[in-house]
């Protein structure tokens, strides 16, 4: 006999004993587990006494008695089992800029892997300059707007920003006693970073005496917190100290409050107490005007992660690696011709950027290193592509069995930034980890390397991936395992790598024809042969994949230009 445990949100209501078998089937699919339990046997006991309510404060758990052995049952289409994502709610302003405000909790949560739902207080027209006009939502109408999701959507956590008016607050605070939520971050918003106020000072008894208390965490700047305590001034970390306890003692469980305007500081410093300890937060300061919208995106994370069950310290603790990450990822980002900015909170903004689409046309002269042969001719793998890329090369894979993964880590980042230089994608060989971290263009994987489809969740849409496949039925699979083109070989005998069956034109022919992807031969090809292969004639036939025909040999960049030269002739 063995038990499942099902967590269950505290505020949600039970699910009738006919949904827990779909709840059972769930756990087991996601725990991997072989047992499940048939509808009409299932003992069910609520059991608000388990330690693991400790941990994951937000959740009871449901133990569900279950046999090992009982089979899982795949169910019917009507039959789907629902799963509740975690939810925050935003109560804050519109930033017609979208670098702050609601724009920036959507896309904080989002990114967090968080559904948010929004109430709109009010609506500002900004942009990277500052602030231009202000439009503050009836209050009733924020009433409406808060009954609608809380009465319906039950979110796990409501974060608040800009609440502009005091018939706001008392409307919110009304709201949460109406319909209680497990956490509530309060970002006690006045200024705006351009110097335009957003919620005067009339509202900060309101905050001392109703929101603040309601607070699971308050996270203040530096002028936030010296306003909420009457003007005093903040300037060093043990002021942020005095601040922090003096905040918490208004009433919030926990306080968070953020250094990065503190005068004089290399380090952006954030001080966090939860009524009992210190905890200083520090990380080197980015140096970007790209800064707008991070107090919000701040607190939207740590709601995002209160929202997913994790305790208030490691919720804002990740809060902060997330800041860290996307401040520095998105330092150098243009938008807007004013001082301040948007940071960017998906992490993807700037590699898009770079990045162009694949193009079938890249695959005409692929060039893949091969670090013996870099060795014997005393060469780095930078160098080596360097002079392939001088020679024309049209793609650039690097194929590194043996070294440490470190030197093909800093290699790959070294050679990505040339590749940036000519417009040539760089793959990465059977590494996605390298890929991944350093953000090439994509890989090259092969029958018995990470499977296809897994490499395509992990590496995600738009990065490049080239599978090797030696039979129609390999680049059937490729296409449905969303590859982008195909390499197929060895099309010729070759030293460089060993037991490789050769498939021969006829063989590279016959994957071509079955292939809806683009094809690069490859195998024992050089400027000797390169127009027979190209030669074949298919039209899918975008190109040639060569290693020691370039790279084992004295001068790469007059093997690369000679090979170019042949390449162009056969396509006359
Ligand atoms: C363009 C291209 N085609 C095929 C291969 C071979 O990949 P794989 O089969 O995984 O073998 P290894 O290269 O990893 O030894 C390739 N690398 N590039
Ligand atoms: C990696 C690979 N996959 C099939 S053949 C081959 C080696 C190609 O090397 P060369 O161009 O030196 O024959
Ligand atoms: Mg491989």
């Amino acid at each position: 006999m063995r038990y499942v445990q099902i967590p269950v949100p505290v505020n949600s209501p039970l699910p009738k004993a006919s949904s827990i078998s779909h709840m059972a089937y769930f756990c087991s699919q996601v725990l991997s587990t072989s047992f499940f339990t048939p509808k009409s046997q299932i003992p069910v006991l609520l059991n608000p006494g388990v330690a693991c309510i400790k941990s994951f404060h937000q959740y009871r758990f449901l133990h569900i008695k279950a046999m090992q052995g009982d089979k899982v049952s795949t169910p019917t289409p009507s039959d789907e089992c629902m799963v509740r994502v975690p939810h925050v709610l935003t109560v804050a302003g519109s930033d017609s800029g979208a670098g702050a405000g609601i724009q920036a909790d959507l896309k904080a949560c989002a990114a967090r892997g968080v559904y948010c739902s929004t109430v709109i207080t009010a609506v500002t027209a900004q942009n990277t300059v500052g602030v231009q006009g202000v439009n503050i939502v009836p209050e009733d109408f924020v009433a409406e707007q808060l009954r609608s999701v809380l009465s319906d959507m039950h979110p796990d956590v409501v974060k608040t920003g800009m609440l502009p008016s005091i018939g706001i607050v008392k409307t919110l605070c009304q709201s949460l006693k109406e319909f209680p939520v497990q956490a509530l971050v309060v970002d006690p918003v006045m200024v705006s970073t351009s110097g335009h106020t957003l919620a005067g000072p009339s509202i900060l008894d309101i905050f001392r005496e109703e929101l603040l208390p309601m607070a699971d965490i308050a996270t203040p700047n530096l002028k936030e917190a010296s306003a909420l305590l009457g003007g005093v001034p903040l300037e060093t970390i043990a002021d942020m100290r005095y601040a922090a306890k003096a905040i918490h003692d208004i009433g919030p469980r926990n306080v968070l409050v953020k250094g990065g305007d503190l005068p004089a500081s290399l380090d952006a410093v954030d001080v966090f107490y939860d009524g009992k300890d210190f905890y200083e937060f520090r990380s080197s300061r980015i140096m970007t005007p790209n800064t707008h919208g991070t107090g919000c995106t701040l607190a939207s994370s740590v709601a995002a992660e209160l929202a997913k069950g994790s305790q208030m310290l490691s919720a804002v603790k990740v809060a902060k690696r997330y800041i860290e990450a996307a401040l520095s990822y998105s330092k150098n980002i243009a938008i807007g011709g004013g001082r301040q900015g948007p940071m960017d909170h998906l992490l993807k903004l700037k590699s898009n950027v770079q990045r162009r689409p694949f193009d079938p046309c890249d695959l005409f002269l692929y060039a893949v290193t091969d670090s013996r042969m870099n060795e014997r001719w005393g060469r780095s793998i930078v160098d080596a592509v360097k002079a392939a890329l001088e020679g024309g090369a049209s793609i650039i894979q690097l194929r590194e069995k043996e070294v440490e993964t470190s030197d093909f880590l800093e290699a790959a980042k070294a050679c990505l930034k040339i590749c940036r230089v000519h417009g040539v994608p760089l793959l990465i060989n059977d590494r996605i980890d390298v890929a991944l971290a350093s953000d090439a263009d994509g890989v090259h994987i092969g029958q018995s390397d990470m499977p296809a489809h897994v490499a395509r969740v992990l590496l995600g849409p738009d990065k490049i991936i080239g599978v090797s496949c030696k039979t129609p039925e390999h680049a059937q699979q490729a296409w449905i395992d969303g590859a982008d083109y195909i390499g197929s070989g060895g099309v010729y005998p070759t030293n460089t790598k060993e037991n490789n069956k050769t498939i021969g034109l006829d063989g590279l022919k016959t994957v071509c024809l079955s292939s809806k992807l683009p094809v690069v031969a490859i195998g024992g090809i050089g400027i000797s042969n390169a127009q027979a292969v190209m030669g074949l004639g298919v039209p899918n036939l975008k190109g040639v994949a060569v290693v020691s025909a370039l790279f084992d040999r004295e001068c790469v960049l007059t093997e690369t230009r000679k090979l170019l030269e042949v390449l162009k002739e056969s396509t006359k």
